[in-house]
Order: structure tokens, then C-alpha cells, then sequence
């Protein structure tokens, strides 16, 4: 869904709109860079950041087109079909854009600390409810992840909503259980104004993916200035 999504946050009327020279970082990144890819098409300077070292070196081989990097084509190619430019295009844009790959934690204040900086947009998919297991604690971890973001930016959200957990290597692992009003709070709480909501139920069964969510989410916010 974002990547169809992403195309409404970046054209000319959209919500991000002529920010061409903008920051962003992917906060949670994973290994993957799909969403940073589709992100890299209005940003000039991509910062990656993600709490586990494996998953930072897999972006790093990557980014340094080493040996034993993992082959992206397949999500470059998705991004690329929605801009009608080539997966190589896309690729390459990205490798020049993403300045930065860093650790983070959104548990901290300063979810990217000892850097400073903030960005014109933060990206984060599917990390906050993973990350905490209790609504305060999601709470605190939403605020410092909006922290990042300029006064006049952006934060762009996907996550699951109705999930208590997953099961990943035949462990379960909890997560907190998202509505829209608890993420409409949070904005408001962090001085955010909700400029685009849209969800997806959820189509796949249980054995297909073993989580119990109901839908997924994607959010456009504001900072107010
Ligand atoms: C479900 S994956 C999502 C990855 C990617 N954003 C995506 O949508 O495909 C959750 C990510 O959150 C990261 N994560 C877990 N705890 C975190 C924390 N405290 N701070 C930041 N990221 C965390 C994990 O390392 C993992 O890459």
C-alpha cells in the first residue's frame, strides 16, 4: 500500500510537494530499502537507521555494492513500474542519495543520538508497535520519533493496527494492538496534524502470515511550524 501511496505524498499538489532538496531518514528501516527507495525520488539526502547491527550492514553491503549483498531487484523493480522508470534507475538514484546509515532507538529521547540533526520527513513502517509491547512505552517511542521531524515536516507512518503478535523463527513475540484513535492521539500529543489516513484490511489468513493485525495503516502528518 505505501508504495502506491507515496506517489500522492510527492507530486506537485501533494502533501510533501515541491520539497525537492529535502532530508529524510527511514527510522527502522529493516534490511530492505523498498521505501527508501520510493522516498529517494524527492529526497536529496537519505539517512537509514535501524536498532539491529545485522540488518545495518546487509544496507551497508548494499550501498557499497559489495559481494554477498542481498539482490533488492524484485522491490526497485515495484518502485520503479510506479514511476515508469527503469529498477537500474531507481537503484542508482538510491545508492547516491542515502547519505547516512546509522543505529537507533526509538525507546530513546533521541531515538538517533549522539546525532542531532532533524529531518524534513521521517519514514517509519511496521517498527514503533514492534518495538514496544505496552501503550505508554509505544506512546514515548511515537514522540520521539516525531521529535526528528522539522517544524514544517513530515512524519509518514505504515504500521499494523489490531496486533497483539507475530511468530518469526517459531518464537512469539508481542506487540502493542494499534486503533486509529490511539494513533490520532499520539499525534495530536506531538503537535502533528493528520494530512492523509488510509487503511487496508487485512486479506491474507492466518497462515500466510502469522500475526493477528486486521489491517495496516499509512499516515501523513504535519508538524505544525
Ligand atoms: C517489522 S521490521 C520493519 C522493517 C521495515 N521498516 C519494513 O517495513 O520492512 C521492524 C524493524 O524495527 C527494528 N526495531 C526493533 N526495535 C527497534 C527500536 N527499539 N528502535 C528502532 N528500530 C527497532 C527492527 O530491527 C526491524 O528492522
Amino acid at each position: 500500500m505505501t508504495l502506491e501511496e507515496m506517489p500522492q505524498v510527492k507530486n506537485e499538489n501533494g502533501i510533501v510537494g515541491s520539497r525537492e532538496s529535502g532530508s529524510a531518514l527511514d527510522l527502522g528501516c529493516g534490511p530492505v530499502p523498498s521505501f527508501s527507495a520510493s522516498i529517494s525520488s524527492w529526497a536529496n539526502s537519505l539517512t537509514m537507521a535501524d536498532f539491529l547491527p545485522q540488518n545495518l550492514f546487509e544496507i551497508f553491503k548494499w550501498k557499497t555494492n559489495s559481494c554477498g549483498k542481498l539482490d533488492w531487484f524484485h522491490h526497485f523493480n515495484t518502485v520503479a513500474k510506479l514511476e515508469d522508470v527503469s529498477a537500474k534507475q531507481v537503484e542508482l538514484r538510491l545508492r547516491r542519495r542515502v547519505q547516512k546509515i546509522i543505529s537507533c532507538d526509538v525507546s530513546k529521547e533521541n531515538p538517533i543520538f549522539p546525532h542531532k540533526n532533524l529531518f524534513d520527513v521521517v519514514f517509519t513502517s511496521l517498527c514503533l508497535e514492534f518495538a514496544t509491547d505496552n501503550l505508554p512505552d509505544y506512546q514515548s517511542a511515537f514522540k520521539n520519533s516525531a521529535n526528528l521531524v522539522k517544524p514544517g515536516g513530515f512524519l509518514i507512518m505504515q504500521g499494523a493496527l489490531g496486533n497483539t503478535f507475530y511468530m518469526l523463527g517459531g518464537t512469539r513475540f508481542p506487540s502493542v494492538a494499534l486503533t486509529r484513535e490511539i494513533l490520532a492521539d499520539c499525534a495530536k500529543m506531538c503537535n502533528l496534524k493528520m494530512e492523509l489516513w488510509n487503511q487496508l484490511d487485512r486479506k491474507c489468513g492466518q497462515k500466510d502470515k502469522e500475526a493477528d493485525h486486521d489491517a495496516i495503516f499509512f499516515f501523513v502528518a504535519s508538524k505544525r511550524i
